[in-house]
């Protein structure tokens, strides 16, 4: 079967702010209708990447393709297919229906404007006649989030860009966000890119999950991710850089400076922290934090808390069990030092 082509494709971005380079992705494709699921500690680039993906802004360097072809911001071709809601809900300080409806009145599009605001904050949990009237100042964090997205999903957008939709809205309202965003992909084949720390949410429905680390993409979040700056040792003529969790190991220099390491997830054993440490193994003590059930796979989603960062890993529920993992409990993640390669 022929691959669709991609929605999304990103060349050889870099982008800076000042000085300050804050992403750096060489390739990257999007397919249509999928679901991007993307997480990452804080300043790792999440939102700078919406914007550039919203065309709200051009990269510093390299090139995004759109319907395979080059774009740049005010593009009337991106313009309304591709929206991007940000965790602070924006509104006009307008009424409700007209918050709804601008996108639609900006493109000329006046067709049946309330029956089709009607449907939009249907979709989003608010009922027309109740709300549509209400200035945006009489409406809860949540309600005003919701009247965002209906705003959003009334354009009928190729791409939503959802930047950390429901940090900070009540219970009701993310189910409802939640909701209407997936319908939004079921409806009409709505690319979803997500930001989100809800790491259970965003494995549960990605089609793609990746996450990003100083500005860069990777594509699997079950890797143990271990950035620069290490601490240097000097032996001799050479330089070692020891990672700051590998409790003296030597680890060798990448080919290039500022390189992270990656372990693959089925390279790392999981063990009793008082198990013995041979020689050639690399040992990150490590808390159980959190467990949940993955729907989709009936899979368990576990997070190991190290110092410095946060694993999560899918465990079958028999690895699980036979780990005898819980929260609180302590572990230890075992690595050989042959299976970390830089990037
Ligand atoms: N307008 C700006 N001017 C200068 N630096 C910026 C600007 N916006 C973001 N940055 C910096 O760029 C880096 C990436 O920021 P970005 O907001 O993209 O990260 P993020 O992963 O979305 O973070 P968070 O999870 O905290 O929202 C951070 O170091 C941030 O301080």
């Amino acid at each position: 079967m022929t691959q669709p082509a991609p929605l999304y494709t990103l060349c050889r971005i870099c982008h800076f702010y000042g000085s300050k380079k804050v992403l750096d992705i060489d390739e990257f494709s999007i397919p249509p209708g999928t679901i991007l699921g993307l997480s990452g500690p804080n300043g790792s680039g999440k939102t700078t990447l919406l914007k550039l993906l919203a065309f709200a802004m051009a990269p510093s360097r390299g090139e995004i393709h759109f319907n395979g072809r080059r774009e740049y911001p005010m593009s009337a071709r991106v313009r309304s297919k591709v929206t991007l809601m940000t965790q602070t809900p924006y509104l006009l300080k307008r009424s409700v229906l007209d918050n709804v409806v601008y996108g639609l009145k900006i493109r000329k599009d006046t067709k049946r404007l309330k029956q089709r605001a009607a449907r939009a904050l249907a979709a989003v949990g608010l009922d027309f006649d109740a709300f549509h009237n209400r200035a945006w100042h009489q409406l809860s964090g949540g309600e005003a989030q919701r009247v965002c997205l209906a705003a959003r999903l009334i354009l009928e957008p190729q791409a939503l860009l959802l930047d950390e939709p429901v940090a900070s809205v009540d219970a009701e309202s993310a189910r409802l966000i939640r909701q209407a965003s997936l319908a939004a992909r079921d409806k009409w084949g709505c690319t979803l890119i997500i930001v989100s720390h809800d790491l259970t949410w965003l494995n549960a429905v990605s089609d793609t999950r990746v996450s990003m680390e100083k500005g860069r993409i990777f594509s699997t979040h079950e890797e143990i991710i271990l950035s620069p700056p290490y601490q240097t040792m000097q032996t001799d003529s050479t330089v070692n850089w020891v990672l700051p969790v590998s409790r003296g190991r030597h680890i060798s220099l990448p080919d290039k400076t500022g390189e992270t390491a990656l372990i693959p997830a089925d390279k790392i054993n999981i063990a009793q922290t008082s198990e013995n440490q041979s020689d050639e193994k690399n040992r990150i003590p490590v808390l159980v934090t959190r467990m949940a059930l993955e729907p989709k796979t009936g899979r368990i989603e576990v997070d190991f808390d190290a110092d410095t960062f946060r694993l999560t890993l899918l465990l079958s529920e028999e690895q699980a069990g036979a780990l005898n993992l819980q929260p609180g409990k302590k572990r230890s993640l075992i690595f050989k030092t042959r299976d970390i390669f830089w990037r």
